[in-house]
């Protein structure tokens, strides 16, 4: 259902369903907080800043949560189909679509809401998000190689002919110690918000609607977004202090975004997946105390790019190229051979480029009382074998930041395209 229709009326007949109000004057159904001032105008213009609207609408052409602003804060899961009843992981995508449009447009997760029903009954949204606004709140969903054939070998929902060849695990690179209990998953679901209780509010609800049908293998909750999707978008700083997403592609580089982000006709089984992208899911530990005791100097040399305004060390400002040939002293370069911005340039990878789209996370402390903190990398890509894989292989086996880096989970997932109305996310794999 189109939500420039999202009535409470037809939404589910009922208004005592939101608490906090939500309906603004002609009835439409606004957001959980009469406060919110993009939903009363019925708008998605941006904030103050120029950059991340308060609410996105859920369906369109590409998913969104790719080319949005991104947004402050994650949630991310990563889940298990435990069901073999294919009809059974199709409803869950319409439950799951339906929930989530309704979730990003600041409604509770379903019709009922969370004080709304019978008192001997579970509601359908879990309550946390009362009264809060949309936050910007975007839902992205993909697929795992799992749902197409599982670690057995079995293709349980008749999907491995749909399968896109590129679409499997990663392979082990130098510097991996993945977790098992942190990798993989046969789909995800990113949240990204600009209030956490936004974004955890929207993964407990879906994985409560997924109850029986699948379970959570692992989640991530991310802060400080180190990307920029948007020109509009300061660039943020990742845990080492240095500006993160400064060469990034950005959602105005539309002809960048054909070329390097979505996937293209006949590219996939079917045509499934045209539209849609791959997503690169890493969490890397950083060894914050150890960088920490390096001078700046050195820091700045294994970057390529001055601390401060984030230029490149061949000089410049923040967004002048990187001129990786600039002679330095003792016949070296000034920007360091093995300096990250030169192992993963574009130039020398074929010209690959990727959208990044990860974030700063600090999940207390490890047993040695050191920070288990890091960089929840996240990557959208239109062919992980061109445009991540390569570059990861160059990172891991020459770049000076690796010193620094521990590689804890691993996934690749294929996002699809973005939703019609009346249809639901993934419909075109089924199809
Ligand atoms: C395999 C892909 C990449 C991984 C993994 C990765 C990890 C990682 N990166 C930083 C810090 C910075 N990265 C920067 C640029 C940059 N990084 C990648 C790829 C990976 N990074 C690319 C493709 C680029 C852009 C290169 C270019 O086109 O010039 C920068 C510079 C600023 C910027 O352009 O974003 C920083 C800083 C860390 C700390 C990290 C792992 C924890
Ligand atoms: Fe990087």
């Amino acid at each position: 259902m189109a939500m420039g229709l999202s009535r409470r009326g037809l939404l589910g007949g009922i208004t005592a369903g939101l608490a906090g109000g939500g309906l603004a004057a002609g009835g439409y159904a606004v957001g959980r907080s009469p406060a919110d001032p993009a939903g009363s105008a019925g708008s998605v213009a941006g904030s103050a800043a120029g950059s991340v609207a308060a609410l996105y609408p859920f369906r369109g052409v590409h998913q969104a949560g790719i080319t949005t602003p991104a947004q402050d804060r994650l949630h991310f899961a990563a889940f298990d189909v435990i069901t073999e009843d294919r009809a059974a992981l199709v409803d869950l995508l319409r439950r799951w679509t339906e929930a989530a449009e309704r979730m990003t447009q600041g409604l509770d997760a379903g019709p009922i809401g969370a004080v709304g029903g019978a008192t001997n009954l579970p509601p359908d949204d879990t309550g946390e998000a009362i009264g809060l606004p949309p936050g910007g709140l975007t839902v992205t969903i993909g697929f795992g190689p799992g749902l197409f054939r599982d670690a057995e070998g079995r293709d349980r929902f008749g999907l491995a002919d749909r399968r896109p060849e590129v679409l499997r695990e990663l392979p082990h690179f130098p510097g991996d110690t993945l977790d098992p209990a942190r990798s993989g998953g046969d789909l995800c679901v990113q949240a990204c918000a600009q209030d956490p209780q936004v974004a955890v509010h929207a993964i407990r609800n879906l994985a409560r609607i997924g109850f029986g049908t699948v379970a959570v293998r692992w989640s991530q909750l991310g802060f400080g977004r180190t990307s920029t999707t948007s020109t509009a978008q300061e660039t943020p700083r990742n845990l080492f202090g240095f500006k993160d997403g400064t060469a990034n592609v950005k959602a105005e580089e539309t002809a960048a975004l054909d070329e390097h982000v979505w996937v293209g006709a006949g590219e996939s089984p079917g045509d499934w997946l045209a539209g849609g992208s791959y997503l690169v899911a890493r969490r890397i530990n950083m060894t914050i105390e150890v960088w920490d005791r390096q001078p700046l100097g050195d820091q700045e040399d294994f970057i390529g790019r001055t601390k401060g305004t984030g230029a490149p060390l061949s000089g410049g400002e923040e967004h002048t190229a990187p001129d990786l040939d600039m002679p330095g002293s003792n016949g070296t370069t000034v920007i360091a051979q093995d300096a990250h911005v030169r192992v993963v340039h574009p130039d020398l990878h074929g010209g690959a480029r990727m959208l990044r789209r990860g974030y700063n996370f600090v999940d207390g402390t490890d047993a040695l009382g050191g920070l288990d903190a890091g960089l929840f990398f996240l990557a959208y890509v239109r062919d992980p074998d061109t445009h991540f894989i390569p570059i990861q292989s160059a990172m891991a086996r020459h770049d000076a930041l690796m010193e620094y880096l521990k590689v804890t989970g691993s996934a690749l997932f294929a996002v699809p395209p973005g939703t019609r109305e009346d249809g639901f996310v993934g419909q075109s794999l089924f199809a």
